[in-house]
């Protein structure tokens, strides 16, 4: 197939570790994980659950590409699960869509309290510099005792 740009392509909308380890074969710069918000299509994973997949089944692919992760993401919490992961970018759509409602004042208010909530977040995790967080900060097995 011809090559029609320069521009790096950064497919969005990987949905399982086969179609990243398919994407970085194929060259790409970056991989975009994303189920569109989950309004395609009912019980799709989210991008979390397939972070995590990736990171269970080949971790390599954080290495090897930039990671970007969206979808349903809304709280400081999240972004930090993202980032812990491996995930470098971490990105927001109806949040600020609906913060739009109240014009430029409601998503830059939107904008502050994400960042309030990620730097509260990560103080309370111990954490003082974004870069240094990895997957030992969070506890990701079960902890459900009542159903084991
Ligand atoms: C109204 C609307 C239209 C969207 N249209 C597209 C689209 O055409 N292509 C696409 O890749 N994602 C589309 N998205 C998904 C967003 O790009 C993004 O992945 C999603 O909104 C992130 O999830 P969140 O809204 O839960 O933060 C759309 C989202 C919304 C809310």
């Amino acid at each position: 197939m011809a090559i029609m740009t320069s521009l790096p392509i950064i497919p969005k909308g990987i949905q399982t570790v086969d179609d990243a380890r398919l994407a970085v074969k194929n060259g790409v710069k970056a991989i975009y994980l994303s189920n569109h918000g989950g309004r395609q299509l009912d019980t799709t994973p989210s991008s979390l659950e397939v972070a995590l997949e990736i990171y269970n089944e080949e971790p390599e692919i954080f290495k090897q590409v930039e990671v970007y992760a969206d979808g349903g993401v809304r709280y400081g919490a999240d972004v930090l699960k993202l980032l812990a992961l491996g995930v470098r970018a971490v990105g927001m759509g109806r949040p600020f869509m609906y913060a739009n409602m109240y014009g430029t004042e409601g998503v830059e208010r939107a904008i502050e309290i994400a960042k309030h909530e990620i730097a509260i977040d990560a103080a309370n995790l111990g954490v003082g510099d974004l870069k240094a967080i990895g997957p030992q900060y969070v506890n990701w097995k079960s902890t459900n005792v009542w159903f084991s």
